[in-house]
């Protein structure tokens, strides 16, 4: 095999069968593997189901070898153990673990029974006695030169303890320290992947005394003495990429010397009792064994076999552990959930591995994905009750057979260092024994007394300097518990404040229900108003329709009066010409009937328009005025409620705003600082307390322990630190970033309803100053109509009068009486005058229709026909003829005929039509507008009446 060739790691799984406690509990077996050994096959049942539906939930795993209950000690040494071994012989390093839940015979595997019996192992003997037994039998068989050395370590609770250690557990012992070895001391050696790193500085110099040495002649071949040869394991250990500091080797010449040890060791090993195991290891182990084999005349080369028996993971529930054996369970998992991660990642092939996460992945660094050559048995229960536990064992093992390892022979070491080492022990461990000898007492060689003096004087520097950090350390104690002080006290106005910004916060919240409830009120207001506006165009409309019937009844009478005014003229035009052909014309008595005709006619208009004007104007002067003014009450109403609420509005605002921004400045100022303060209050305490538990320790410690516990500490308090400010830091921010989010959207729309309440305002009172304007201009109109009305009333009166009077027609009727001699050759001619006449009326008649038509549909703005109709009866009242006082207007419409009359004496004669001047200034110019046509309007319509 070729040295840099990659060799997965062998595993092998052991399935015991069932205990006690299983066959108490009668759980069934769910594990199938051979009864012995067979293909490399088990398989689970994961449900639990029996019978066929059970073949359904196998679960099978491949492996390298299983073993069943009925496969002996025998046969797992010499199946996984062996092979490895013959390797180990050859120089290569290599690795048996063994791995599985507790109970399921880890120790049973490595250790077994060790005992020796009449100086032989039993059957049940584990792996450790047979590797010791078959090595020396080998050794003796080579007959090569060779040394053996052997350690014994455990790990308990992260804790590396020397199990060979006489002054194991006192205060004498020394503490043990992981290092990653450097590359081998010796020209011989091969370097490993992970020995790039400084050895420590403790081994320079005998290291660099090595490189320096010689070749110089042999001369031990074996070593007869199993004394041990202290704090050797740095000098020797060159191949390995871990070197544990302090940790004792033992000189071993045969295989009981290597039974005693080990027996040593267990004895010093944490065990015990649990529900499930009544001598449950509560720690690793490492037996490890250390072989100087001559390679040729002057080197020796160096292997090492590491037998590993890991604690066995467990549920504490199910193990009952509590306590102390509660904490050494959560340590065995911490290290074995570790150990698992490193075999997942090296699996994987993750480019890191977490070896450095605990120190058992630490001290298996080499054994797993390293130079070593490994075997890893996996043991297993076979019940149900475990079924977990067995298939995630069973997972693990799975992962760990595609590690792989490269494998290389291990390093050399000179012949005469190896002999110059042993023989310096050999000679302390002789003088300390003859000073021994000679006096009482417990006496030592004078090198060893100096060395021991020069120990005790660094100790003492230590407890000195130790004394110095502690009390250093206690200064900074009472710095950081006045801090403590301030951050407490700073907490508590911290806490004062937030309660404060709580209630203003609360206050906030009623302001802005109070708010809801204004909106809600003017809401409604708004409501009422719009009502209003309906019931006013309601009011309106009825104004529209009065005036309807107003144009209606006008139309009526114009009907009915110029229609039989006109008939009465036809018939006396007809009455006329009869008469003027038989030469009996009367004309008086028709001028007197057209006298009396006309002014019944006249008087009938008259009382008729009289009437319903008075009535309209009676009707608008009793409801508008009043329905004006309830309107113009409640828009003045709606407006202080508007301005009431919107200087509310604002003062609620502007309490908001001013909250806002004392919240913003406490959120600037002082939030986030004070939370960190109390956070690193918070870490400051527990650093504290850990630092002071350090602190009382420290001071029973050696310098090592002092200085790594310092290191440590100062970097966890860093950390805790810098962890606790990250961690603070994101919280804050990440709880800072929504309230603030929402808090400037709250500002936002808080805004936007200011800018839109302010509009509103600005536009409602706008509004209503409008409408109250307009309502109020209406008002005033209406109120000047109604006296214009009512004065225009007055005049109609005093000019009916007059004409009821009629002393200019009574006048002219009669110069017409007189006339009548003369007039009697020119009745023909009056006779046509009069058809003349008739067809005027006609055409009066017609305009007349057509101004009715007109009248029809002119109700678009009623307020402004309103005002024009007013304006029209203020600017158009007419003058009675001869007369300075004011005539109704409907009086005019015959004063033309009259006018004629008077200022022509001969009416008759003359070529010019009397209704000329209706027609080129009103009539017959058309200046009419017809119905929808653009300024078609009551005004209009009036002046045509005209
Ligand atoms: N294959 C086996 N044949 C016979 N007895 C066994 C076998 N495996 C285990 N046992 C017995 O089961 C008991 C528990 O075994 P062991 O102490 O080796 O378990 P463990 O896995 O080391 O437990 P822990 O992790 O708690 O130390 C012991 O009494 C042991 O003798």
């Amino acid at each position: 095999m070729s040295e840099a060739e990659e060799l997965n790691i062998t595993v092998a799984i052991r399935c015991r069968g069932r205990n006690k406690l299983e066959i108490r509990a009668k759980s069934p077996v769910v594990v199938t593997v051979p009864d012995v050994t067979g293909s490399g096959q088990v398989s689970i049942n994961t449900s639990g189901d029996v019978g066929i539906a059970a073949q359904m939930s196998y679960k099978t795993y491949m492996v390298d070898k299983v073993f069943g209950p009925s496969a002996d000690q025998a046969l797992l040494f010499t199946s996984v153990a062996e092979p490895l071994f013959r390797d180990f012989i050859r120089g290569y390093n290599c690795t048996v673990l063994v791995y599985g839940m507790t109970s399921t015979g880890k120790t049973y595997t490595m250790t077994g029974d060790e005992k020796l019996y009449d100086d032989e192992l039993s059957e049940a003997a584990g792996m450790i006695p047979r590797v010791l037994f078959k090595l020396f039998e080998t050794l003796d068989v080579e007959d090569d030169d060779y040394m053996v050395k052997c350690s014994f370590v455990e790990l308990y609770n992260e804790e590396l303890r020397d199990l060979l250690d006489s002054a194991h557990d006192t205060a004498l012992s020394k503490r043990l320290r992981i290092y990653d070895s450097a590359s081998s001391v010796n020209s011989g050696s091969t370097s490993s992947s992970r020995t790039n790193s400084p050895r420590p500085a403790d081994m320079g110099n005998e290291a660099r005394r090595r490189r320096a040495r010689t070749h110089s002649g042999g001369t031990s071949s074996k070593f007869a003495t199993s004394a041990p040869s202290k704090n050797t394991s740095k000098s020797d250990f060159s191949s390995s990429a871990i070197y544990i500091q302090n940790l004792q080797e033992f000189h071993i010449v045969n295989a009981r010397d290597g039974i005693r040890l080990l027996q040593r060791g267990l004895r010093q090993r944490q065990v015990a009792t649990t529900k499930m195991n009544d001598f449950s290891s509560r720690s690793h182990t490492i037996f490890t064994i250390m072989l100087y084999k001559k390679c040729d005349g002057e080197t020796f080369r160096i292997s090492k076999m590491n037998l590993v028996d890991l604690a066995g993971s467990e549920n504490i529930s199910k193990s009952g552990a509590q306590n102390q054996r509660a904490k050494e369970a959560g340590s065995i998992n911490q290290s074995l959930l570790t150990l698992g991660r490193v075999i997942n990642a090296l699996a994987d092939k993750n480019s890191h591995v977490p070896f450095r996460e605990s120190k058992l992945t630490r001290l298996l660094q080499d054994s797993l994905g390293g130079n070593t050559k490994t075997a890893l048995i996996a043991t297993i229960s076979p019940a149900k009750i475990n079924a977990d536990e067995t298939s995630s064992t069973l997972e693990y093992a799975t992962k760990a057979k595609s590690i792989k390892n490269r494998p290389q022979l291990g390093s050399f070491i000179m012949k005469d260092i190896l002999v110059k080492n042993i023989t310096t022990e050999l000679a302390k461990i002789k003088s300390d024994l003859i000073s021994t000898k000679t006096k009482d007492g417990v006496y030592m060689s004078h090198a060893h007394y100096k060395e021991l003096t020069n120990d005790l004087e660094n100790y003492k520097t230590e407890v000195l300097e130790n004394k110095r950090a502690a009390e250093k350390l206690s200064t900074q104690n009472a710095l950081l518990l006045k801090d403590k002080k301030t951050s407490n006290e700073i907490n508590e106005s911290q806490k004062a404040q937030i309660e404060k910004l709580n209630s203003n916060i609360g206050f906030l919240y009623d302001k802005i229900e109070v708010q809801h409830r204004n909106e809600q009120e003017l809401a409604s207001v708004v409501h009422k108003l719009m009502s209003a506006v309906q019931t006013m165009q309601r009011s309106l409309k009825s104004y529209e329709d009065q005036e309807q019937k107003f144009q209606s009844e006008m139309e009526r009478v114009l009907y009915e009066n110029v229609g039989s005014f006109k008939t009465s003229l036809s018939n006396e035009i007809h009455l006329l010409k009869e008469n003027m052909s038989s030469e009996k014309i009367e004309i008086e008595s028709n001028i007197g009937d057209i006298h009396s005709e006309f002014n019944r006619t006249i008087e009938t208009i008259h009382s008729s328009s009289l009437e319903i004007c008075q009535k309209f104007i009676e009707d608008i002067a009793k409801r508008h005025p009043a329905h004006f003014q309830g309107i113009h009450d409640q828009v003045r109403n709606i407006n202080d409620i508007v301005s009431a609420y919107s200087s509310e509005l604002v003062s609620k605002l502007s309490n908001i705003s001013e909250e806002y921004n004392v919240f913003k400045e406490y959120l600037h100022g002082h939030f986030f600082k004070n939370t960190f303060q109390e956070a690193l209050n918070i870490h400051v305490d527990k650093n504290y307390h850990q630092l002071k538990q350090s602190a009382v320790s420290m001071l029973n410690e050696f310098q090592e322990m002092m200085l790594e516990r310092l290191d440590e500490n100062r970097n966890t308090m860093l950390q805790g630190l810098k962890i606790a400010a990250t961690e603070v830091m994101a919280k804050e921010m990440g709880l800072l970033d929504p309230v603030k989010e929402n808090w400037e959207m709250a500002l936002d729309n808080i805004n936007k309803c200011d800018k839109l309440n302010s509009k509103f305002e600005t536009e409602i009172t706008t509004a209503t100053n409008g409408l109250h304007r307009s309502i109020g201009t209406a008002l005033d109109m209406s109120n000047s109509a109604v006296a214009d009305m009512k004065e225009n009333m007055t005049d109609l009166e005093s000019g009916y009068e007059k004409l009821k009077k009629g002393e200019i027609i009574q006048k002219n009727i009669k110069e017409i009486g007189f006339k009548h001699g003369k007039l009697k050759n020119q009745l023909l001619s009056s006779a046509n005058f009069m058809e003349l006449a008739k067809n005027k009326f006609g055409e009066i008649d017609r305009s007349i229709q057509s101004l009715l038509d007109l009248q029809g549909n002119s109700t678009e703005d009623v307020e402004y026909s309103v005002s024009a109709l007013l304006e029209h009866l203020n600017s158009k009242r007419l003058k009675p003829i001869g007369s300075s006082g004011k005539t109704p207007l409907r009086l005019q419409t015959n004063l033309p005929l009259i006018k004629d009359q008077k200022c022509n004496n001969h009416p008759m004669s003359s070529s010019a039509s009397p209704m000329k001047e209706i027609d080129g200034n009103k009539v017959n110019g058309s200046p009419l507008k017809r119905k929808g046509y653009e300024g078609d309007s009551l005004s209009v319509k009036l002046q045509r009446i005209e």
